[in-house]
């Protein structure tokens, strides 16, 4: 039993790894290249480079697998100064560790290859088979501020979550590190920031530093009891379009949290709340069309749920990653504590009238 899904387990985490060394470069830098997409949304030269370092490892290592990412190499097919910029990334971002470098099997061949490993990510996803479901820079708006942001990577199998991983290159490296308000904002990857966060179902969840030597052994990690809903905080979208904040005051005020919610940008609050720093993830519907992508709740969902979470809708459904690329049977999130999360829930149902 405890073998299964140890090899994708151990390709995922080294290539979430050497896509957040990408990533954090162009943290570093004031130009990060970025370009609108239709939806008005921003992508950057290191989305593009992650989602192609990311994407070669798993066709090496698993090139039957589906793949399901957020980004898509159009831009760049328009834009060669834009290409070469993330080539110059993708050529030149390799793991420390010449084994583990050469289990992801080494990088992409040249420009062209980089652009059509990009376009793989293009799978409709779907009940049936394996479906890796990549963000390379979750929190792009985050990333961009210089707040919170994940590179993110599930293994769906048959719809169902099977492993997960997301690598926070802004958070702290301790488990036990308070969530202060400031979280969300001015933040850096100095010595002391940086963690992955995994899972493999029905094996736990475990955290351990980003990098940028050999991945050590992981710690396991567990949600905090809520205990005192008095002493308890949500953890919410820094973005006022992504989570609705009149809603959330008023199913605060249901359930008796008087504290201030903490708001991050990216899945870095799953691994926070399912590492026991914060409490209760809520994501609120804002608009009646808006249907989450599976990218951006994938690893999360799994990662909490091996925590000693529950991960559903605000209805109480269970996520369901089997139908596309989006979860269009659900809306919203409410990720918490297996003990209360059936009283969230209800304060939720209540306040949304569902
Ligand atoms: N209206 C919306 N409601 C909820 N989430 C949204 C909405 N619009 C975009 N998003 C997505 O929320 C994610 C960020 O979550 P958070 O706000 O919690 O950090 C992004 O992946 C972003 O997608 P996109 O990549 O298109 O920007
Ligand atoms: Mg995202
Ligand atoms: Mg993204
Ligand atoms: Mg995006």
């Amino acid at each position: 039993m405890t073998t299964l899904y140890l090899r994708e387990l151990e390709i995922a985490q080294l290539a979430v790894q050497r896509a957040a060394q990408l990533t954090k470069r162009v943290f570093h830098e004031t130009a990060k290249g970025t370009v609108s997409k239709d939806d008005a949304s921003p992508v950057t030269i290191g989305d593009f480079g992650a989602q192609a370092l990311i994407i070669a490892a798993l066709r090496h290592n698993f090139p039957a697998d589906a793949v399901v990412a957020e980004e898509e190499a159009a831009p760049l097919r328009a834009d060669p100064a834009l290409r070469d910029r993330i080539w110059e990334l993708v050529r030149s971002t390799k793991l420390e560790d010449v084994g583990a470098e050469g289990l992801l099997g080494g990088g992409v061949r040249d420009v062209d290859a980089m652009l059509e490993v990009i376009d793989r990510g293009g799978s409709k996803g779907g009940r049936v088979g394996r479906v890796w479901a990549i963000d390379p820079i979750d929190g792009t708006k985050g990333f961009l501020r210089g707040g919170q942001y994940a590179v993110c990577l599930g293994l769906l199998v048959d719809g169902d979550v099977k492993v997960g991983v997301l690598g926070c290159p802004n958070l702290p490296v301790d488990d036990a590190a308070p969530l202060t308000a400031d979280i969300g904002a001015n933040q850096t990857d100095d010595e002391g920031r940086g963690v992955l966060f995994s899972a493999v179902v029905g094996q736990g969840a475990t955290s351990r530093p980003l990098g940028p030597g050999a991945l050590k052994e992981g710690k396991k990690i567990a949600m905090k009891a809520v205990t005192d809903m008095a002493s308890a905080s949500f953890c919410e979208s820094v973005e006022a379009g992504h989570s609705n904040q009149s809603d959330s005051a008023q199913i605060a005020q249901k359930l008796g949290i008087t504290k201030p919610s903490v708001r991050m940008d990216s899945q870095a609050k799953y691994g926070s709340i399912a590492r026991g720093a914060g409490d209760i993830y809520l994501r609120l519907p804002t608009s009646k069309t808006y249907q989450e992508k599976i990218w951006d709740h994938a690893a999360g969902d799994l990662i909490v749920r091996e925590a000693g979470g529950q991960v559903t809708d605000t209805t109480g459904a269970r996520l369901d990653f089997g139908v596309g690329r989006t979860l269009a049977n659900n809306k919203g999130v409410v990720a918490a504590p297996a003990a209360v999360h059936g009283q969230v829930i209800k304060a939720v149902r209540e306040v949304l009238k569902l």
